[in-house]
């Protein structure tokens, strides 16, 4: 990339080639429509000739809003690119989206816009630039498109040189003349509309070139694409339309859920985020040293339970949005130890590989090569870790990276493969000085261990910041008794007395604040003084104090039994789904109403958001599983676990059926299908997908145990019935993947049943006279052989892509 200056004697001179982008100086661009045989091009530049063209303005004036903007360098497409150069041509189209991404500021000059001034009265004047600008040439340009949308700041600017606003203040404008919705003009990443949408955007615009009209998309669909330009405008389009599929296939895969949703989901469930408890982080000493200092490069905020380092990770992402806007990569992950999906390294990997792709997607190709060999299964299957890593270094090795930041929070609840993520973000957070880290735990000695191997890192403890975090609780109690005192009408006493209980028992955790005014909530006004003095300090003491109120209530077996299931699922689960999974609400099938009236009871442990029930806190679960298990889980957690194995069963068996969502044709691709209005799957989503890990973890014995032995008989029944109508209804889960990790663990716990049969596919009669009749389980296996072996063995990517595709075409193969 070359750039242009003054050169200090009334003319212009270019940089060299700038090819590291770390070197790359700040600058400003330009974006116009061409007028024929009037540009500057490279070589006139450098020779200073044919200075009477009038592309020659364009140039001054944008040297001239540089300056007043402070930036020494600036770029225009007429004279810094090379066009002579063919490979220079390419390359420059090829990263046109970027330049235009990187640029501090973009100027649009609207040479077809006259600031046009018109006295209507003696007095009163008016500017009449607005009409000229909605049918303005620059809005029907194909290139055009990329300028506005790629940079952070976009200004406009009438023929004259004078300001008319810029992408937000004129953002109502825009759209209207762009047709683009206003979310785009805002900076949210354009991976967010369809390929369809953002096709629609450039419908109605042209390009002199016929090939530009695919080769102006190639940033907007984040794909790379070298320009062929004797390819013809169909070829080059057939090539975009690929290349963006392929992109949107892989991410749609590599995305396990979308972290933007989890924090939103999480600062809701929270009770919203509230930035004066959160901003003393800007100040604060620690922080401020890992922001300046080019060495730090990972920031590690460690505190106990309920410190809010949650709350504070999110407030930093927001400060960080805030301060840089798209000129920064930001990409984070929340790990929640009640959510399966993302409570392991491969799934914080994953989530934060989706978020580098979607606002930096010319990095996408380090991912979309591998992906476009392996499918899925390069997320999935065993060697998913090592692979993602490998990617994942790669991106950040990457020169065209822009300055990142990677943010994992609560690695305390990252339960599956904790160790590996550990080592990763030790090693990998001293590699590049364009990268940072956020990271957040509790202060868990294991995770100290491994992050005192970071090379180049700053330890904040929310402990050893007391003072700040203190004052922030400080403010959060305010606001919540405010907000207590004016929903509840307390009168001046009460809210007093709130303030002073909260205040001299919270010990600087938000959490405690949060739980008893959630509490004070539910309590009539008149009983707030007398219920105060029973909230204990501490957390563990307040928990215990809110499951005794719970085991003192009407419906305290049932809210037992709601909280010891709760407390060992796999994900969070929706009242249609608890209502399938626990036997204690059989009789609430059709009165969701009760239903939800009985978790609001175990309101200080659980919280309905979206009909979907969750733990108030993780400390709420850790709390009922470590602290309460006599209580909770009186005949254990095997117990419950066994129970949610025979309900999961038994609705699996009495609802699964072939076809069930009609689809009829048998080879329906799976990102067609569409929930009927009465999904059928509503109920039977958590026990498809978990079934077997409960079974699992109901740690059966051998078979000569009668639990076991029913368990046994009840597998066998339900896989002979029903074992096609499960994969069908795990693929429509979308959740063949994780069948394929069950069928491993089914198999190993037919080892467990019966340790002298080594492989099913293997059985011979012999062996299966000996397991004996109740066994039946094998031979089906062996029916099923190959297909199982598909699933289990190397190949079964093909059974995958297979079933993805064509789930109920598989029942009539097989
Ligand atoms: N800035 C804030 N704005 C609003 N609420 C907050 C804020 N900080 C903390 N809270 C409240 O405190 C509770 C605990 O905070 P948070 O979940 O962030 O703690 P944590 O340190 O991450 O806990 P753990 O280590 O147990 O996961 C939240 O549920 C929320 O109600």
């Amino acid at each position: 990339m070359r750039l242009v200056f003054c050169n200090g004697n009334g003319g212009f001179s270019l940089t060299n080639d700038l090819v590291d982008r770390d070197t790359i100086p700040p600058y400003a661009i330009l974006s116009h429509t061409w007028q024929d045989n009037e540009e500057v091009t490279l070589d006139e530049l450098i020779e200073g000739s044919n200075k009477e063209k009038a592309g020659y303005n364009k140039i001054r004036f944008c040297a001239q809003q540089a300056k007043r903007d402070g930036l020494e360098y600036f770029w225009v497409d007429t004279c810094c690119i090379d066009r002579a150069d063919r490979a220079k041509l390419r390359e420059a189209i090829s990263s046109m989206f970027r330049y235009y991404g990187d640029a501090a500021r973009c100027y649009v000059l609207l040479s077809d816009v006259p600031y046009g001034k018109r006295k209507v009265d003696t007095e009163a004047v008016e500017y009449t630039w607005s009409t000229a600008f909605r049918t303005s040439r620059w809005f029907k340009r194909g290139w055009t498109l990329q300028e506005l949308l790629a940079p952070r700041s976009v200004e406009f600017f009438s023929k004259e040189w004078r300001r008319l606003g810029d992408k937000i203040s004129l953002q109502r404008r825009i759209h209207e003349a762009a047709r683009i919705p206003e979310a785009a003009l805002q900076g949210v990443p354009l991976s967010h509309f369809s390929i369809d949408d953002r096709l629609k955007w450039s419908e109605h615009r042209e390009t002199k070139i016929p090939e530009d009209r695919a080769y102006c998309l190639i940033g907007i669909f984040g794909i790379q694409m070298t320009p062929f330009y004797d390819e013809g405008a169909d070829g080059a389009f057939k090539r975009l339309m690929e290349e963006a599929k392929a992109l949107d296939r892989c991410l749609q895969d590599l995305r396990l859920s979308d972290p933007r949703d989890d924090k939103k989901r999480i600062e809701d469930t929270k009770g919203g985020l509230l930035a004066d408890s959160y901003r003393w982080i800007l100040n604060n000493p620690t922080f401020q040293q890992w922001q300046r200092d080019l060495h730090n490069q990972l920031l590690w905020v460690k505190g106990d339970p309920g410190k809010g380092k949650t709350m504070l990770l999110c407030g930093i992402i927001n400060e960080l949005q805030e301060a840089a806007g798209n000129t920064v990569t930001i990409s984070y992950f929340f790990c929640q130890a009640t959510d399966s999906r993302i409570n392991s390294a491969l799934a914080a990997l994953r989530g934060l590989l989706y978020m580098l792709v979607i606002q930096q997607p010319s990095i996408a190709s380090h991912v979309c090569r591998k992906y476009n060999h392996a499918g899925k299964a390069l997320f999935e299957d065993a060697n998913a870790w090592v692979a993602l890593t490998e990617i994942f270094v790669d991106m950040l090795r990457d020169p065209s990276l822009r300055t990142t930041y990677l943010i994992i929070d609560a690695l305390d609840e990252c339960v599956t493969d904790l160790p590996k993520l550990l080592e990763f973000v030790a090693k990998q957070s001293s590699t590049s000085d364009r990268v940072k880290w956020i990271v957040s735990s509790r202060n868990w000695p294991e995770i100290e261990a491994h992050l005192e191997q970071a090379g180049n890192k700053v330890k904040l403890s929310l402990e050893l910041n007391a003072k700040s975090v203190a004052a922030a609780v400080d403010i959060f109690i305010h606001q919540k008794a405010d907000q207590l005192a004016q929903e509840k009408q307390y009168k001046a006493e009460v809210r007093h007395a709130v303030l002073q209980h909260l205040a001299s028992n919270a010990n600087d955790t938000f959490l405690w604040v949060a739980l008893v005014c959630q509490d004070l909530k539910a309590t009539p006004k008149w009983n707030v003084l007398m219920k105060l003095a029973l909230f204990p300090p501490g957390l563990d003491p307040l928990y215990k104090r809110m499951l005794h109120q719970i085991s003192k209530s009407d419906g305290a077996e049932i809210c037992r039994q709601v909280l010891a299931s709760n407390a060992i699922l796999y994900r969070p689960a929706t009242i249609p789904e608890l209502v399938a999974l626990i036997e204690q609400l059989r009789d609430f099938v059709d009165d969701m109403e009760s239903v939800r009236e009985i978790i609001s009871l175990c309101g200080s442990f659980l919280t309905l958001r979206d009909d979907t029930v969750y733990f108030v806190h993780q400390s709420a679960k850790d709390f009922l599983l470590a602290k309460a298990l006599d209580e909770v889980f009186p005949g254990g957690t095997e117990d419950v676990h066994q129970a949610i194995f025979s309900k999961s069963l038994a609705i699996l068996s009495r609802t699964l059926h072939r076809d069930m969502y009609a689809l009829k044709a048998p080879g329906t691709p799976i990102g067609n299908v569409r929930p009927p209005d009465k999904d059928p799957l509503a109920a039977l989503r958590y026990p498809c997908v978990y079934w077997i890990d409960h079974l699992h973890d109901s740690k059966p014995k051998s078979s000569a145990n009668s639990v076991a032995n029913f368990q046994m008989i009840a597998v066998n029944d339900f896989l002979r019935k029903k074992y096609l109508y499960w994969l069908e209804g795990l693929s429509l889960c979308k959740s063949l993947g994780q069948g394929v990790v069950s069928i491993t663990k089914l198999w190993l716990q037919l080892q467990v049943w019966h340790p002298e049969i080594a492989c099913p596919y293997r059985v011979d009669a012999d062996a299966s006279r000996r397991c004996g009749t109740k066994i039946n389980l094998l031979s089906l296996f062996k029916t099923h052989g190959d297909l199982l072996c598909i699933i289990k063995g190397q190949s079964r990517v093909i059974l995958f892509k297979y079933m993805h595709l064509r789930c109920c075409l598989v029942q009539q193969v097989v």
